[in-house]
């Protein structure tokens, strides 16, 4: 009864609950929508009774001669209700994160220590055609399939986006999406700028646009070098790209800078984002949520 009451207010809270299938039975109004609608009727409630009566039920006691226990109960007897013990605010929504910026600039760095220090955090393993570099795990720090490979996901729509990088595929795969959102954890996407550029067509607001950038070009430039994986040719290809790459900084909502040596600071200021992120209101933005579900299905 109490369910059918709050769905009948917000639309966007019942796309809300099919899309992470959020089952309450009877007694758990303590799950999101509805407690958060709960909560807000309960407190008016309140109010209103407060303000049309302006005075108590029954007698409070002095502060200092009563206990605690005696005191809330008397408080409850005067209110008309008893103190809930409901969260006040639902559990934050899960966030999708993509995380971007020029060749060399860190975003694996940054991805791997977030990886090591965050829980609820679901990094999607992007696919590449590319060729696997020393230290790099298959399956974890990208799946590394043929090209032939590739194009055989894009067929099947297995991706979210794909784009061809510096004459190597790379896509999201969509797979685990979902999945993990309905889980409630936070999705940590990793693209180039072309790929964050179609995201944003696709996800609009609804995900968070981090863009990584080096302190200096010179500072990007000696990263570059100093990973020795890219041919002579192929760093130029790479520097020039970058150059232009920074123009396209205005369009992310959060720019952050990884210096040298600084890395575990980049981190960091990523982590505040996602915590400052996830403490927004995000109540009015349910069907964007729901228009999320559909993009991440097969
Ligand atoms: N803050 C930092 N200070 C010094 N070196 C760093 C820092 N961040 C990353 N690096 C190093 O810079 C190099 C490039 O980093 P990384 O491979 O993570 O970049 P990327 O943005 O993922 O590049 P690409 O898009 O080409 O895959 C690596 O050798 C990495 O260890």
């Amino acid at each position: 009864m109490f369910r059918k009451i709050c769905f009948s207010f917000s639309r966007s809270a019942n796309l809300h609950s099919s899309f992470f299938h959020i089952h309450t039975p009877g007694s758990q109004i303590s799950h999101r929508p509805s407690s958060r609608l709960f909560t807000c009727n309960r407190f008016s409630t309140s109010y209103t009774k407060m303000g049309d009566t302006h005075k108590p039920k029954s007698t409070i006691p002095q502060l200092d001669k009563a206990t605690k226990p005696e005191l809330l109960r008397a408080l409850e007897t005067s209110l008309g209700s008893s103190f809930s013990r409901d969260p006040i605010c639902p559990p934050p929504n899960p966030l999708v994160i993509v995380i971007s910026g020029p060749s060399g600039v860190g975003k694996d760095a940054v991805i791997r220590k977030l990886r090591e220090g965050r829980e609820n955090l679901h990094f999607v393993v992007t696919a590449t055609s590319r060729p696997m570099r020393p230290g790099e795990v298959d399956g974890k720090d990208y799946y590394f399939v043929s090209k032939e490979e590739f194009l055989s996901m894009v067929e099947k729509n297995e991706l979210l986006e794909y784009a061809l990088v510096y004459g190597d595929y790379k896509g999201i795969p969509k797979k685990h999406i979902r999945e993990y959102m309905g889980k409630g954890y936070d999705i940590v996407l990793r693209v180039d700028i072309q790929g964050a550029q179609t995201l944003r067509k696709i996800l609009g607001n609804s995900a968070v646009f981090i863009f990584l950038v080096a302190e200096n070009e010179l500072e990007l430039v000696e990263r570059l070098i100093d990973r020795k994986t890219e041919t002579a040719e192929a760093l130029l290809v790479r520097i020039a790209t970058a150059r232009e790459e920074v123009q396209h900084a205005k369009h992310f909502d959060y720019v952050v800078v990884n210096g040298e040596g600084k890395l575990d600071n980049a981190v960091k200021l990523v982590e505040s984002i996602i915590d400052a992120e996830k403490a927004k209101e995000k109540w009015g933005n349910w069907p964007e949520a729901g228009a999320l579900a559909g993009l991440f299905a097969h």
